[in-house]
């Protein structure tokens, strides 16, 4: 562990879905990893009472159905660090957490010293404000860092007046808006590949690329969360926010250091280059049958899918199309970012296979970078085939244990105080500008069957690359 203050995290919604699915365990991984500090506290909060050995075995059961197991030694230690603090937490009320707070500081093992305190906000959207303001009026903002799940926000005024509560509380520096896409092994190495290797940094650009493509379809339903779903659909859900990120993460300028506030900036500013969408270049999608899922209005207009066309103004990716489509209950999962390369334009070669030459960031699971090459045909003759390099993460040798999961690494970071894979408010306002003519004008809703990818109309978007594969 790079910073090792002790520390005490206080997880706001402990006994919510987020935590129990993603932070709980990202939280032991680190354990596990011994990425966490010397001496640290997590304390639960939530509206009801329970007292700490309850709040042990709700967190055990997480572990168990979520995380890597309880049956080990950092699991007895672990449960030793746990404490919680009910009564909820108001500007009005701060139920039991200051007293709980104050009895951990004052424990043997911290004895007094300066502890940094990380607020981590995993509620509901709506009571972020509120729960900001109590951090505030009860004295516990001051020198402490604050995580916000997403959204930041649902709309340009939403995203104003919610940056503005937190900005009244917190200094900039003090904020950590998650998007737990910028946690992904393979989306680090969107910048690492490309600024680490001058081979892929010099086709980085216009010249060399045709079109760029992030592609993330799921065959994932929403029958868990059919409430949240239909509130949001698949562009605040997805598009506006990881789908622009990585799309940020690829279109950057260089930075001048990949210290983090200099790639934050990075990334964070190319955003305003961003141009507004065209909402002729989006097709919206809602499966066959979403109406009918418990929980979703007979009538609902939520969109499950999104392919978007989108342009950056820069002089880097002038008039090169950025692509991207995401959505439910389709007939494959992926999650990949492609750069495909044009073809030589003159050359003693003139008959080039399709998208025979790309560079594609598998963003799922461990992550893989594979490489798409035009290569000849084992045998006689000089026919050409398309063949590729694969990258496994997993396969790159590391002496400390390996990647970690995105929520796991963002959680480091955030006990690190490094800010570089979370969000700017500069960047958010300008998604915000950049998808306003589609949230305020959207175009109506295709119909897709189940299984399929999708409505046909997008294929029109990708042209004539078309959604790029890694098998094809
Ligand atoms: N669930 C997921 O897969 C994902 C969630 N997120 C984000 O994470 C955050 C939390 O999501 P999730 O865990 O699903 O949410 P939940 O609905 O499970 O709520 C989390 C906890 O917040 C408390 N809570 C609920 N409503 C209120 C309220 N009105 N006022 C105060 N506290 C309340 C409850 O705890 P108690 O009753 O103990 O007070 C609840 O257990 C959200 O911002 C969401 O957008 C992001 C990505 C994925
Ligand atoms: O935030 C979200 O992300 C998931 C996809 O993320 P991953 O963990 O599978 O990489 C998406 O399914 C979900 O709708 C969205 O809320």
């Amino acid at each position: 562990m790079a910073d090792d203050t002790p520390t005490v995290f206080v997880l706001f919604g402990s006994t919510g879905d987020l935590a129990k699915r993603m932070v709980l365990p990202a939280f032991f991984e680190l354990a596990h990893r011994d990425l966490l500090p010397a001496r640290w506290r997590l304390i639960g909060n939530g509206r009801g009472q329970r007292t700490d050995d309850e709040f042990r075995d709700h967190v055990k059961d997480a572990l168990d159905e979520f995380g890597t197991g309880t049956d080990n030694d950092t699991w007895r230690t672990f449960a030793e660090n746990l404490r919680f603090a009910g009564g909820g937490f108001t500007a009005d009320d701060p139920g039991a957490l200051p007293d709980v707070i104050d009895e951990v500081r004052n424990d043997d093992d911290f004895d007094g010293d300066d502890v940094q305190l990380v607020h981590y906000i995993a509620l509901p959207p709506a009571t972020f404000t509120d729960y900001t303001r109590a951090l505030g009026e009860h004295g516990l903002a001051e020198g402490s860092r604050v995580v916000y799940e997403k959204p930041f926000g649902t709309s340009q005024k939403a995203f104003e007046q919610l940056d503005a509560a937190v900005h009244e509380v917190f200094d900039e520096q003090q904020v950590y808006r998650i998007d737990h896409f910028l946690g992904k092994e393979s989306t680090q190495n969107l910048h690492i590949l490309r600024f680490a290797n001058g081979m892929f940094a010099g086709l980085w650009n216009r010249e060399h690329v045709e079109q760029v493509q992030i592609d993330v379809p799921e065959t994932l339903d929403i029958d868990d969360r059919a409430e949240f779903y239909d509130a949001t659909g698949a562009v605040l859900d997805m598009l506006v926010t990881h789908l622009f990120q990585v799309a940020a993460e690829v279109a950057m300028e260089p930075p001048i250091s990949l210290g983090a506030d200099d790639l934050q900036s990075a990334r964070e500013s190319v955003i305003a280059a961003f141009r507004p969408i065209d909402t002729d270049e989006v097709v919206l999608g809602q499966y066959r049958g979403y109406r009918e899922t418990e929980g979703i209005a007979d009538d609902s207009t939520t969109d499950t899918y999104v392919a978007a066309r989108m342009w950056v103004d820069t002089d880097r990716w002038r008039d090169v199309p950025f692509v991207m489509r995401t959505g439910k209950m389709l007939g494959a999962s992926a999650q990949r970012v492609t750069l495909v390369f044009r073809r030589p334009d003159d050359g003693p070669i003139k008959h080039l296979p399709a998208n025979g030459a790309a560079l594609t960031f598998d963003l799922s699971g461990d992550g893989a970078i594979d490489v798409t090459l035009t290569v000849k045909k084992p045998g006689p003759g000089e026919d050409l085939t398309v063949g590729h390099l694969e990258l496994p993460l997993e396969t790159v040798a590391t002496s400390d244990g390996g990647g970690l999961s995105p929520y796991s690494r963002l959680l480091y970071d955030v006990l690190d105080g490094d800010r570089s894979l979370f969000t700017r408010p500069d960047g958010l306002a300008h998604v915000w500008e950049v998808a306003a003519p589609l949230l305020d004008n959207p175009p109506a809703i295709a119909p897709y069957e189940a299984g399929s990818m999708g409505p046909g109309a997008a294929d029109d978007l990708a042209a004539p690359v078309g959604w790029f594969t890694t098998t094809s």
